[in-house]
């Protein structure tokens, strides 16, 4: 039995973002130490914002190495790039447009909206990207990010992996299509559990009280462990790290580092 996940909380959004800087840079520092790049895969949803106060706003002597990042989406809706729904959109206003010049720029690889009527084809091409970047399918089983930044959302879900999902089942394909998005918009393509359980570090940020309920059965009940993000605490265990605000976690009985990594 493997160790839990970590689950670090703080006042306020604001005040978690410096330790979600520390851990992201500490992420990156190892990982161009190993391969000489960072390969992220980013989610949608309120995610962003708080990671550009994380990358963005917070002072220290440390440096982004944005040149060295290769930025993927852990979920994307089949909408074109300059949607109100699109995840990309989203990271680009949010972070990619505000990177100063001099911090570089970093590689990103965003959804071909060539196929948006077809996003079966669309979730191949994108694994097929995956392939192309981290190695051949038949010599790695399963693409391992350097690391994940997920979402938890107010149902549990994480990517575009939705509670009760038959995606939840697939154990071979690292890029999924999901045709009946339970939240809009209904098309969209997401990585696969497996996929998304095997990132070298994955970090969920969930802030704001709206998280309340899903925190506490995601922590706290049985239930909750087999909810999406549920399951990736389970086969992760310690490789996770939740940053919560207290709001999202007033009333859980899982026991949460305060205020620090
Ligand atoms: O639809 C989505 O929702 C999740 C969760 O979003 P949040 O606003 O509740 O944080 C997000 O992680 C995912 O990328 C997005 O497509």
């Amino acid at each position: 039995m493997g160790k839990p996940p970590n689950l670090f909380s703080f006042p306020s959004a604001d005040e978690l973002a410096p330790s979600l800087r520390t851990y992201v840079l500490d992420a990156q520092d190892s990982s161009l130490d190993r391969h000489g790049v960072f390969r992220v895969g980013v989610s949608g949803g309120s995610l962003p914002k708080t990671l550009a106060k994380a990358l963005l706003e917070v002072k220290d002597d440390r440096q982004v190495r944005f040149d060295k990042w290769e930025v993927f989406f852990a979920d994307e809706r089949a909408v074109p790039l300059d949607h109100e729904d699109s995840n990309y959109k989203l990271v680009k206003e949010e972070i990619l447009d505000k990177i100063p010049s001099e911090m570089g720029k970093p590689t990103v690889y965003p959804i071909d909206v060539r196929y948006l009527d077809d996003i079966q084809e669309m979730a191949d091409q994108y694994e097929q990207t995956l392939v192309s970047v981290f190695a051949a399918r038949d010599s790695v089983r399963l693409p391992m990010f350097d690391l994940l930044l997920l979402g938890c959302g107010p149902d549990g879900h994480t990517c575009s992996l939705f509670p009760g999902s038959p995606l939840l089942r697939e154990t071979d394909a690292w890029v999924l299509p999901i045709s009946d998005s339970p939240k809009p918009p209904p098309k969209r393509i997401t990585l696969s559990l497996p996929v998304a359980s095997h990132g070298i570090k994955i970090a969920f940020v969930a802030t704001g009280g709206g998280k309340k309920d899903i925190m506490k059965q995601i922590f706290d009940t049985e239930e909750g462990r087999q909810l999406p993000c549920g399951l990736i605490n389970t086969f992760a265990q310690e490789r996770v790290s939740w940053f919560v605000d207290h709001p999202a976690i007033e009333g859980i009985s899982f026991p949460a580092r305060r205020g620090s990594l």
